[in-house]
Formats: structure tokens, C-alpha cells, sequence
């Protein structure tokens, strides 16, 4: 940290070139802005950071081509940060700041292939020199960002705490082979965590597949996960790759896990212990090196206390677990996420609506969602479509204004049919989840369909 006094505005032209970005890593906001403000005078584009947390989500997921970062910073130090790039072969250039007296550490920054370092108080042309070096040596045409590939084009992160918390446990989980459990309401995101997992590991040049486990029949199953041979079974028509071949060295992610029969959780279990996989009709096994993510918005505990789900592959799956919150419970976010569907929307549709009034916003924020990203992505899409102005406004969202913010859906005595029926619509079928809105367990609810021969 220090005053920024010595950067002075006047000494340096604007230099119209290519822009490029440079990630600035400073806790003293004033210092930061300062910094920013100078860079853009400068002809570079300046993103600002706090603290290393957000810095390597900036750097997850955007284009950057130089690191300026404080070594001292709220969450740990520049150290820290160095580390984790190298562990993920980022090769964006750094230099780092250093105060007086840390020169240990700004040597040790060194060791970790930090660019150079500066001194604060910095000279400013020292600083543009320092900083032009460093981004010569980065040829502009190169690979941006090593981390984040561009099928995750259109992925944004959070910021709230419960977000950044949940970023913390994806990038301390994602560069190791850890199997990993991700928990969490349909459309909450879990899907775009599994790649975001898979973006940030060393397989991330290898393949991410996902496979819809709830829609994978009993009979197929086998064949579609392992492969099979041609004329194994009356439709093998011709022999089929399985997933876990197709994947080899990258990652499957098996959502809906839940929804395997027993007779595949145990090849499933199988293959993951012995890395090994069978394709239907074969009488070899082929080796293969897969990182399993899975997904599921069902309690497996309770799957495993009614038998349904076994108990060794649930640990086996389990490594570690993340949770993905309700958009509700984190409504700090919910303003990032609208908006890039708003530019998403805009995209697709032809549109250039600009954004929401803040009444309009503040509205999305109150309403529940219990559908999660996904239904805000939705609604966003449709607000897009019917708009006729540039900005949203809170009388083209009647229909959220009047309901309650906290959306009661417990299920009462006197209409329970058409409830049921609502609910399940809301969920899109998901029962797991329609339960937990209803506030009764899935067997009741099961019980109850029946009950009213409620059919999907
Ligand atoms: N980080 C993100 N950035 C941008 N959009 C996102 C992000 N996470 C989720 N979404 C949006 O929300 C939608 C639902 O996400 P996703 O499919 O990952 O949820 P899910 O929890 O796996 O749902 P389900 O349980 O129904 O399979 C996505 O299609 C995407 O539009």
C-alpha cells in the first residue's frame, strides 16, 4: 500500500494502439483507482481488484495480458497468486509491488517467474517502462488465458461472499484429481461449475463430457457410458465408443447422478476404482484416466438409507463437496447475472435494450427464484423480447410486483391436486425439488401422486 502521489497525470500522452488489458491487484482503493485511471491514460485497458480472489476469477474467466499486483493483499499475498498460476501454466506476465522491507518477498515472486518487480512508491516512468517490457515479451496475438476456454463464452461469476467462498473450494479443488460432489436446486448452476472445475485443471485441453445420467435408459446405460461392440445387443448396429473412452484424460461430469439404476452404479463404481472400462459385449477391458464430476439435486444420503443409491459409490463420487446456493440466498448476484442475460438476450434476439431501472431491479432481487439461474435467465429472455424502451422498467415486470417475496408454496390440506400439479409445472417435473417447495419428502409426494393420479 502506499499514496499513488508520484503517478502523475500529466507526464504521459495517450498512446492509441491495440489496447491491451492489464489486471491491476491493489487493496488501497485510492492507490487502485488511481492506478487505473493512469493506465487508461496510458492507452491500457484496466481491470481493478482487491484481493487475490477476485483477481483469479478476473483471470478465469477474461482476457488479460499483464498482472500488476500488490504483494500485501487481504486474502494472502502476491505469493499466493503466483503460485496458483504457475499450477495452472497461465503465462500472463506479472510484476509485482512491493513496499519497502519486502524485498524477501518480492525476490521470492521472482523465483516464481514474476516478470519483474517495482518499488512503491513507483516512478511513472519506470512504471510504463516496467510494464511495456513486460508486454513485449507477450506477443499480443497469444493465447490469452490458459485457464478458461471458450466454450464457457457467456460465464460469468458472482460476487457475493457466499459466491466467492464457492469459487475459493472450485479453484483449491479444480487443479487436483479429486472426484467432486456438486450439490445444489435444479438451475442453480451446477453444470457451469463442473466446467468451470474442468476449465481450471490440467485436463482443460483434454475433453469435458456431460452426461445426463436421469435420461440415460436402464438397457443403454452400459453401452453409452462404456461403449459396446457391433452385434453385441439386437440394436448394435455398428461398435460405439463410450463416454469414458471419448474423455480419456479429460473429464465426464454425470449430472442427475442419482438416477443411475443400481446395476450401473456398480460398473460406474468399477470403473472409477480400477480406471478401467468394459464395453458391452467385450471381453477386454480398456484403461482410461477420467476425473468424475457428478451432480445431483436429490439427498443421496437419503437415497442410500431407501437403497436406491449405493453407499460406496456415493464416497467414491463424494471426494469433495461443494454446494451451490440458491440465487435467492446470495441476491447479491443477482444483478451481474441479469445483466449478462440481458447482453445475452440482446444477442439472440436482435435486440439492444441497455439495462433495468433500479425499481426494476430491485424487484428481481426481491422475487424467489425458485427455479434459480436458469429461471432468471428465462424471464430476462422474455422481458427482452416484449420490451419497447431501452431500459426495463418495473411496469414491464407486473406479474413479479404482486407476489410475494418470500413465495410460500407449503402444501395446504383444501386444494392439494392442483398445487401438486402447479408446483411440479414450476419445477419442470423435478420432484425432488417440487417437495421441498411443497415442505413434504419425496416419498409423501410420490404417495400423493399416485394418490391423484398425477402423471408427468
Ligand atoms: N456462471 C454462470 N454464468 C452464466 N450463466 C450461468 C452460470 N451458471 C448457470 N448459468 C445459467 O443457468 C442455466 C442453468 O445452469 P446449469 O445447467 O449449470 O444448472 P444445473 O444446476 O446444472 O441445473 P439442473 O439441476 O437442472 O441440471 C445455464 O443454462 C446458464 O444459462
Amino acid at each position: 500500500m502506499c499514496s499513488g502521489a508520484q503517478i502523475s497525470a500529466k507526464l504521459f500522452i495517450f498512446a492509441p494502439c491495440m489496447k491491451q488489458t492489464i489486471l491491476l491487484i491493489e487493496d488501497d482503493a485510492t492507490f487502485g483507482t488511481m492506478l487505473q485511471k493512469w493506465c487508461g491514460r496510458n492507452g491500457f485497458e484496466a481491470e481493478l481488484c482487491s484481493d487475490i480472489a477476485s483477481a483469479q476469477a478476473e483471470l478465469t474467466h477474461k482476457k488479460v495480458d499483464l498482472v500488476l499486483s500488490d504483494l500485501r493483499l487481504p486474502d494472502g499475498d502476491g505469493i499466493m497468486l503466483l503460485h496458483w498460476m504457475r499450477d495452472l501454466n497461465m503465462d500472463t506476465p506479472v510484476i509485482v509491488m512491493s513496499s519497502y522491507g519486502e524485498i524477501q518477498s518480492a525476490v521470492a515472486a521472482m523465483k516464481l517467474g514474476a516478470e519483474d518487480f517495482l518499488e512503491k512508491p513507483m516512478n511513472p516512468a519506470i512504471l510504463k517502462e516496467k510494464i511495456e517490457q513486460a508486454l513485449l515479451k507477450k506477443p499480443v496475438e497469444a493465447k490469452p488465458v490458459k485457464a478458461v476456454k471458450a466454450n464457457v463464452d457467456g460465464m460469468v461469476m458472482g460476487k457475493s461472499a457466499v459466491a466467492r467462498q464457492m469459487y475459493d473450494h472450485i479453484l483449491k479443488v479444480a487443479p487436483t484429481r479429486m472426484s467432486v460432489l456438486i450439490m445444489g436446486e435444479s438451475g442453480t448452476g451446477k453444470e457451469y461449475a463442473a466446467r468451470m472445475i474442468h476449465e481450471n485443471s490440467p485436463r482443460r485441453s483434454k475433453p469435458f463430457i456431460a452426461v445426463d445420467c436421469g435420461s440415460l435408459s436402464r438397457e443403454l446405460a452400459p453401452s453409452e457410458l462404456f461403449g459396446h461392440l457391433k452385434g453385441s445387443f439386437t440394436s448394435a448396429i455398428e461398435d460405439k465408443t463410450g463416454v469414458f473412452v471419448q474423455a480419456d484424460q479429460g473429464t465426464v461430469f454425470l449430472d442427475e447422478v442419482g438416477n443411475l439404476s443400481y446395476e450401473v452404479q456398480v460398473q460406474l463404481l468399477r470403473a472409477l476404482q480400477e480406471q478401467k472400462v468394459r464395453p458391452v459385449g467385450s471381453v477386454k477391458d480398456i484403461k482410461v484416466d477420467v476425473r468424475i464430476l457428478a451432480a445431483t439435486n436429490e439427498n443421496l444420503e437419503e437415497a442410500i438409507a431407501e437403497g436406491r443409491f449405493r453407499e460406496d459409490l456415493y464416497h467414491r463420487l463424494n471426494e469433495f463437496s461443494l454446494f451451490i446456493a440458491p440465487i435467492r440466498d446470495r441476491k447479491g448476484d443477482i444483478e451481474i447475472f441479469a445483466n449478462e442475460f440481458l447482453r445475452q438476450a440482446n444477442e439472440e434476439l436482435d435486440k439492444s435494450v441497455q439495462g433495468f431501472s433500479s425499481d426494476a431491479m430491485a424487484l428481481l432481487e426481491k422475487h424467489h427464484w425458485s427455479g434459480n439461474l436458469r429461471e432468471l435467465r428465462n424471464t430476462v429472455r422474455r422481458l427482452v423480447l416484449f420490451a419497447s424502451n431501452d431500459i426495463i422498467t418495473v411496469d414491464d415486470i407486473p406479474a413479479f410486483a404482486s407476489q410475494s417475496t418470500n413465495e410460500d408454496l407449503a402444501l395446504q390440506p383444501d386444494n392439494e391436486r392442483e398445487q401438486i400439479e402447479n408446483v411440479l409445472r414450476k419445477t419442470r417435473g423435478n420432484k425432488t425439488l417440487a417437495a421441498q417447495l411443497l415442505k413434504i419428502d419425496r416419498k409423501t409426494l410420490y404417495n400423493k401422486m399416485h394418490l391423484y393420479g398425477i402423471k408427468l
